[in-house]
């Protein structure tokens, strides 16, 4: 068989991407779905259009190369983002609760009020925030009338979006989830790889809804019969931001990549033992393979392409993100306008909950352009944020940083990033890294990879620093002075 089939459920889209042993991309497709905010700071998907989009896309793809080609699936996924399910019927409880959504933000409070932050810290590497699987689930337990006694009957399940796509695709034989995921509900010991029983009482989780932690490269099933007309493996499993670490090939100690999405995630690869941080910055599972865990620290940025999305959806300035290149270009700076993209709060290495979005440094010469500019560089900013405090706490200085996801395909702010950064900004002729990632976990379980030494890295292109120290520092230092007016704005 030929291929490996790649399944990347993100926030916006799934998407269905068929790779070949070189590792190259040879067909795929993408569907977008409906976005649902019931209130200011809250985000919920259906369940539904998440399953029925990524099936859609799925069948396409897998008929346009020949299902019989397919050797084995992998699933990666919009991280966090919360279901819970009658196991009876199949149907979801409640939509799904994103990672996005800020709705927890004041069980959060309580829980730091009660003292729990460094205990939650050392068990799971996380900070306490409404991002974390946790707290959606008690809030479906707590708000949703019925569920709470029906899981007390054993008849919930719960699952991030793997979870629920495994549990779907194998006709509801496999409830799994990998470490990667598990490390990201702030209810997984990440040290034992386990649940961790003093935390579900401190939120009153019942442990019977809880999926198997399996490691992310395993056979959890096969898929029902009737959805591709064969029963193919499902081998691969993790959170798409590890799943990216893997497919940008960050095998060793020490090397990072970034993805642009609808946020930014960064991610170092800090080796087989879990690196506590003291700045705002996660601990988390990178993958489970051969019988081995290795671990990151990452820095979560929750809005990035989002704010392009804004400037397309909401403000109507742009028809496509990638006009953006061309109007940022054609500018030469921001002219002092700056802009802090916290429409959700801001994550690392701030956290804080309350913050909101900014945009400071109007003057009447304020054109379309200058905030276009200033969207994209609230990108670069924040990036750095995160880079300074890992290489500060590793004293691991990065050499380059390897990027993709979707806004790495803008050229503008590439460039922009490497001399914000100082750093060489590496972009490979794949940016469709996470579902590569996938792929690549996936077909290392059936042996259509032997080992990561037959893995593949190539580069498309690599941006250098152009710009002064001097510059450099003083377009930074006065984004600090921006992030700072934008903190403790929202009063929950
Ligand atoms: N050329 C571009 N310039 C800037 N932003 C872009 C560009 N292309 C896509 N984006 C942004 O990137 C995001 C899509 O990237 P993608 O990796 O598909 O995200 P996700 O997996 O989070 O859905 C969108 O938020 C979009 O606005
Ligand atoms: O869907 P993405 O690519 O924006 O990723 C979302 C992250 O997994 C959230 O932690």
């Amino acid at each position: 068989m030929e291929y490996i089939l790649a399944l990347d459920q993100g926030t916006t889209s799934s998407r269905a991407i068929v790779f070949n042993k070189n590792g190259e991309y040879v067909y795929g497709l993408n569907k977008e779905f409906k976005q649902i905010y019931p209130k200011p700071g809250w985000v919920e998907h259906d369940p539904m259009d998440i399953l029925n989009s990524q099936i859609e896309v799925a069948k396409k793809v897998a008929e346009h190369v020949g299902t019989q080609n397919i050797a084995a699936i992998g699933i990666t996924n919009q991280r966090e983002t919360t279901i819970l399910w009658d196991k009876r019927t199949g149907k979801p409880v409640y939509n799904a609760i994103v990672w996005q959504c800020r709705r927890t933000a004041s069980i959060c409070d309580r829980l730091k009020e009660q003292g729990y932050e460094q205990l939650i810290k050392e068990k799971t590497g996380l900070v306490v925030d409404a991002y974390f699987s946790g707290t959606k689930i008690k809030w479906i337990l707590d708000n949703v009338p019925g569920v709470r006694e029906e899981a007390e009957k054993g008849n919930i399940l719960f699952g991030t979006v793997d979870t629920w796509l495994i549990w779907n695709l194998t006709g509801g034989k496999a409830h799994v989830i990998d470490f990667t995921n598990a490390s990201r509900t702030m209810l997984f010991n990440i040290h034992k790889l386990q649940w961790d029983d003093e935390i579900l009482e401190i939120l009153s989780i019942p442990k019977n809804i809880l999926p198997t932690p399996l490691p992310s490269s395993y056979i959890y099933g096969k898929t029902e019969k009737s959805i591709f007309g064969y029963e193919i493996p499902i081998s691969g499993d993790a959170g798409d931001q590890q799943a990216s670490l893997f497919g940008q090939t960050c095998f060793e100690k020490g090397m990072v990549k970034n993805t642009y999405g609808t946020g930014c995630f960064i991610l170092m690869n800090t080796g087989e033992k879990p690196y506590l941080s003291s700045s705002g910055l996660l601990t988390t599972v990178a993958w489970g393979l051969e019988n081995k865990v290795e671990y990151a620290l990452e820095g979560s940025i929750f809005i990035a392409g989002a704010a392009v999305q804004w400037l397309r959806d909401n403000l109507r300035l742009i028809n496509h993100a990638a006009e953006t290149e061309e109007l940022a270009l054609s500018v030469p700076d921001a002219g002092e306008l700056y802009f802090v993209p916290a429409m959700v709060g801001l994550g690392a290495p701030y956290w804080d909950m309350y913050a909101r979005g900014l945009l400071i440094g109007i003057t009447r010469g304020t054109t379309k352009e200058h905030i276009v500019r200033a969207v994209l560089e609230s990108i670069a900013y924040q990036t750095r944020d995160v880079l300074e405090v890992m290489s500060k706490e590793t004293g691991i200085k990065m050499g380059t940083l390897r990027v993709d996801g979707g806004a790495s395909n803008n050229n503008f702010l590439m460039q922009f990033q490497a001399d914000i950064l100082g750093v060489p900004v590496e972009r490979p002729s794949v940016t469709e890294t996470t579902a590569l990632g996938a792929a690549y976990l996936a077909g290392l379980a059936v042996k259509f990879w032997e080992n990561k030494e037959e893995i593949n890295w190539n580069l498309d292109r690599r941006f250098e620093p152009v710009i002064s120290k001097e510059k450099r520092e003083k377009l930074y230092s006065k984004w600090k002075e921006a992030v700072k007016r934008s903190r403790n704005w929202s009063e929950g």
